[in-house]
């Protein structure tokens, strides 16, 4: 098995600026055009991040979800291992949110089109003839070659509670600006049960983890996360479409048979808060109620030690088939794994 970042080096095609030292800007920039052209090419780039000391002394048996280093409190760890999610508050600062707010209004504006950017629409929108712009769009993915928003996993704030997960080298694997929409009366903004390593085709599980920011305050009315607290410590489940009467959103795929009894703990949130949770953690998002596109922005980083797996013969097989149907039908092209689909971006 190849390590994560080999596998991405070799399939990269290598763009250098020479930067000037220092700031953000001046990151080199490595363009990977991977496998397919067009939207399918996606960017990655190394990238300079204030790396927090990592103790890697002493790592005690108990401790299986996180890393010895002097981030977390004792409590805090505690609670990440027995959960498998921790809030931290206030961790990204106000003026950040509204900058990744103002580029997400650009995108949808079409003022900027990021290399490799995957834009979705409801799907009772998107099935329709009406086409609002930004309120067609309910979340984008993928924006690892935007700086604006991505300059959010830079984010020292961020990066500093990562690596208490991941260990000190981080890859972005994954984006979203999620935009959730005002529920149309189908239900259709619900995100049903799920884990997100459902759709990852790399390994080890303990070494990836989420980082959710709420760019608004953020409760059951306007669809908050919701999680099961300690499905974490539990097995990859098989996903499929849920059996909803008023439709549900492409690749929104959920786990069929959870047990509805387990505790589900609803995540209020405030502007700024963000949680990090385990690939494994079952979770899901409510219904929006109000009139407002609730918005929050998220990465899934993982350990660039980290290697990718074949998904065919296991329960991830339906997402990788789907997605070749998919871009078979929409680019003529098949066949694509879904390890060669999913490219991060390495945070030097
Ligand atoms: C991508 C889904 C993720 C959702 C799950 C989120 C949980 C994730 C947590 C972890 C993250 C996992 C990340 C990995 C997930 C898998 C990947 O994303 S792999 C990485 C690369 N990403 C992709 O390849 C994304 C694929 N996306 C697309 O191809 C497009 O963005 C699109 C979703 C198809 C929309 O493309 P667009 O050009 O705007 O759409 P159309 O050509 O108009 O439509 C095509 C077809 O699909 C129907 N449709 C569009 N939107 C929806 C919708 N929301 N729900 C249902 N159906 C939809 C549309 O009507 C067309 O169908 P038709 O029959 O041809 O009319
Ligand atoms: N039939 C279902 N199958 C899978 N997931 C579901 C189903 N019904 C609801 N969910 C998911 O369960 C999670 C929580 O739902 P819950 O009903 O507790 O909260 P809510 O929908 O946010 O709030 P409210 O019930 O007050 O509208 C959401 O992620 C939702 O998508
Ligand atoms: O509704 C949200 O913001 C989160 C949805 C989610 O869990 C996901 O896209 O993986
Ligand atoms: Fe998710
Ligand atoms: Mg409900």
């Amino acid at each position: 098995m190849t390590k994560a970042s080999d596998e991405m080096a070799a399939t990269a095609l290598y763009v250098r600026e020479s930067g000037r030292p220092g700031g953000p800007a001046t990151a080199r920039l490595k363009i990977l055009l991977g496998h397919l052209q067009g939207p399918a090419a996606t960017a990655i780039a190394a990238y300079p991040t204030s790396a927090a000391n990592i103790s890697s002394s002493y790592h005690p048996q108990q401790f299986q979800y996180t890393l010895d280093n002097n981030v977390l409190t004792l409590e805090q760890r505690q609670f990440y291992e027995d959960n498998g999610f921790l809030v931290i508050k206030n961790l990204v600062p106000e003026a950040d949110i509204q900058r990744y707010r103002n580029q997400f209004e650009r995108i949808c504006r079409k003022e900027v089109a990021p290399i490799g950017l995957q834009i979705m629409k409801d799907v009772t929108i998107a099935k329709s003839e009406f086409h609002a712009d930004e309120k067609a769009v309910t979340k984008i993915q993928d924006f690892q070659s935007d700086e604006e928003l991505f300059s959010y996993c830079t984010n020292p704030q961020i990066i500093k509670y990562v690596e208490c997960f991941t260990g000190p080298n981080i890859m972005a694997m994954h984006t979203m600006l999620i935009n959730k929409p005002p529920d149309s009366g189908k239900k259709t903004s619900r995100h049903p049960f799920h884990q997100d390593l459902h759709y990852f085709p790399f390994r080890p599980s303990n070494s990836i983890v989420c980082a959710w920011t709420a760019m608004e305050h953020i409760d059951r009315n306007n669809g908050c996360l919701v999680v099961i607290p300690g499905t974490h410590k539990g097995t990859l489940k098989p996903h499929d479409y849920p059996k909803w009467e008023g439709g549900v959103n492409i690749m929104f795929h959920g786990i069929q048979d959870y047990d509805a009894n387990q505790p589900r703990t609803h995540l209020v949130m405030e502007k700024g808060d963000t949680v990090f949770f385990h690939p494994l953690l079952i979770h899901g998002s409510g219904r929006n109620k109000t009139q407002g596109f609730r918005k929050a922005i998220s990465c899934h980083f993982a350990s660039s030690n980290c290697y990718y797996t074949d998904v065919k013969g296991t329960s991830q097989e339906i997402i990788e088939k789907e997605l070749q149907n998919l871009l078979e039908k929409k680019y003529g092209i098949s066949k694509i794994p879904l390890k060669k689909r999913i490219v991060g971006r390495e945070l030097l």
